[in-house]
């Protein structure tokens, strides 16, 4: 898959697709579902299979630290899209700059000169361009002037529930992994790299490596059996809390996963972590002994949960 970043790298070499616009938070089945028909005309059109996506997702850039926490960071959404047969992404910066871009332009300048766009993909709800004034229906003119077909994407239900981030995100914060995987259609990962901590850890017999989430705000909290791993490494199981850490005065969320079998240095490397089921709620101790106590409880419901060998 080939990652264009910024308008600015857009080259004439690029003009000619079948195209996709959105945030694509989480490429869940929905996602999936959509860019199963992209790709499919994409090969029949003989054009590359082309999504466009926004980094910071347009909510962040307006809203900030109210935007709804993350399901996919871009690394996560690059993996999962090149899997999903996506030939090229677009990455377009967006900043106050492009959100103030007029419609007119957004469809002239960009999908039409600069991509050469053939067919296009969009929710019917889809609004863009300067004060949100272009939608379905200007992008349908466009299209019969510029003989490009717009398409509406459908709702992908699974059983009577239609498959959103939205959906996803209500059921990540209630701790219903699988049903959250099964949205997905692959499991819940956060992804960051490991940084020190306070090296209280391995005082308690309990080493964990620290995972900065830097602006990514958790959609989860709680304790979790997780796997872990990175880039070609083995799969980790381990057992991980996503919190504040009260018992010891933390200041920020952080995730911090200890590692059954595992004795080696973690530091600097940036590691992919599976919330595979969820435990329990964080909650303050009295002291690290007690913390120390449910931590061991923890690990040993990790393990069921993973099918780890007891003890
Ligand atoms: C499985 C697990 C569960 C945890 N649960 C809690 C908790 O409920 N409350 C809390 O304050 N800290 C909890 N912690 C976080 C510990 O406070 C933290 O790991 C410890 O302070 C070590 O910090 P350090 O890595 O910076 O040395 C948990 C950690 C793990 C690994
Ligand atoms: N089983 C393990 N699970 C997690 N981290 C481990 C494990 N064994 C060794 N480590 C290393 O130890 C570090 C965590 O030790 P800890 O005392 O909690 O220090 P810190 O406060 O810096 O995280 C990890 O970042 C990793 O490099």
């Amino acid at each position: 898959m080939e990652l264009i970043r910024g308008i600015h790298n857009i080259l004439p070499a690029h003009h000619g697709c079948v195209l996709t616009i959105g945030n694509f938070d989480g490429v869940h089945r929905g996602h999936a579902e959509v860019i199963s028909k992209l790709v499919q005309k994409a090969r029949q059109l003989k054009v590359p299979a082309t999504l466009m996506t926004f980094e910071p997702q347009p909510q962040e850039m307006f809203r900030g630290e109210n935007a709804p926490a993350r399901l996919s960071i871009l690394r996560d959404k690059i993996f999962l899209l090149e899997e999903l047969g996506i030939d090229r992404l677009v990455c377009i910066n967006f900043n106050a700059k492009f959100a103030s871009l007029p419609a007119e332009d957004f469809i002239d300048k960009l999908l039409v000169e600069s991509l050469g766009v053939k067919y296009l993909v969009v929710g019917d709800d889809f609004c863009f361009g300067k004060q949100r004034k272009g939608n379905f229906n200007m992008l349908k003119s466009a299209g019969e002037q510029h003989s490009f077909a717009v398409v509406s994407t459908q709702s992908f239900l699974l059983g009577d529930k239609r498959v959103s981030s939205t959906e996803i995100r209500d059921l990540l914060a209630k701790g219903k992994m699988e049903q959250a995987r099964r949205l997905l259609g692959h499991p819940f990962t956060l992804c960051g790299k490991v940084a020190h901590g306070e090296k209280i850890g391995r005082t308690l017999g309990f080493p964990t490596a620290n995972i900065a989430l830097k602006r990514q705000v958790s959609p989860v909290r709680g304790v979790f059996a997780v796997k872990l791993y990175w880039d070609n490494s083995d799969t980790y199981e381990g057992v991980a809390n996503i919190g504040f850490r009260p018992t010891v005065n933390g200041q920020v969320c952080q995730l911090e996963v200890h590692l059954f079998d595992f004795d080696g240095d973690l530091y600097g490397r940036t590691v992919e972590v599976e919330l595979v089921a969820k435990i329990r709620d964080e909650q303050p101790f009295q002291s690290l002994e007690a913390l120390k106590r449910q931590i061991n409880n923890d690990a040993d419901k990790a393990k069921a949960l993973l099918g780890c060998d007891a003890g």
